[in-house]
């Protein structure tokens, strides 16, 4: 997270840190017991290794009372991902077991009305990825608060240049922004899983290059789907 601040420790308790080796790679968020969602692209370099997700952390080293770290039975990158585009850029991972639910653990409502959400909106997103352009890396999740830009603005060639389908969104990018690490998350708003960030190579805190997200709604289905096979 660029230009952010440190979050106040719990008060995101869906964030999920995934990680190899005891290595933050992604972020991603609680969306049922036994589910956490995240990005796709995240899974490009793990030449046959599985993500263990990390649930209850607020500092990713320092040794916490609800920090639980999780082993995953299965990982589903949706069909459509590929690693040419941002296109459905969403991973499912089941856990080996239910997440112990408590004030620490706690699953994040996403939305299901395939509706975009008005420019100029300010969400949130967190994450544990860089603070700093030289790619500090913090220990502790940091957050930061961001307007939602038009799709059609976001689209302009200056920017992104007509590559941002209706299964995405974006957010401004002037200083504060998400970065790398981050990816996998959240965005936030009013409470509610609008988005997650897209997890394709990406400079950082560019006004020129807006924050993509991909949209859960219109995945709404597959999401089902994959939960109840
Ligand atoms: O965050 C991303 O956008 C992204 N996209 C990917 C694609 C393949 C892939 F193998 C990884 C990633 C990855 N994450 C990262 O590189 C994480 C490792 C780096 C990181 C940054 C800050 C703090 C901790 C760790």
């Amino acid at each position: 997270i660029l230009g952010g601040y440190e979050a106040k420790p719990h008060l995101r308790p869906y964030m999920a840190s995934l990680q190899l080796d005891g290595q933050h790679v992604c972020g991603g968020f609680l969306i049922a017991e036994q589910w956490v969602l995240s990005a796709a692209h995240c899974t490009e370099e793990m030449d046959g290794r599985v993500f263990q997700v990390l649930l209850g952390a607020h500092s990713l080293r320092e040794p916490e009372p609800h920090k639980r770290l999780y082993r995953v039975r299965a990982q589903i990158p949706h069909p459509g991902s590929n690693i040419h585009n941002n296109k459905d850029d969403l991973l499912l991972l089941q856990l080996e077991e239910k997440a112990e639910l408590n004030a620490h653990v706690r699953v994040l409502p996403w939305q299901r009305e395939d509706r975009d959400v008005a420019a100029d909106t300010v969400c949130e997103v967190a994450g544990w990825g860089t603070i700093s352009h030289s790619g500090r890396r913090p220990d502790k999740l940091y957050q930061v608060e961001r307007p939602v830009i038009s799709r059609d603005v976001c689209n302009h060639r200056t920017r992104h240049d007509g590559t941002i389908t209706e299964k995405m969104m974006c957010t401004d990018s002037r200083k504060k922004d998400t970065c790398k690490g981050d990816s996998g998350g959240p965005l936030v708003c009013s409470g509610v899983a609008e988005g997650v960030v897209t997890a394709g190579s990406r400079v950082c805190g560019n006004y020129k290059k807006p924050a993509i997200y991909t949209r859960i709604a219109p995945y709404a289905a597959w999401i089902d789907g994959v939960m109840a096979s």
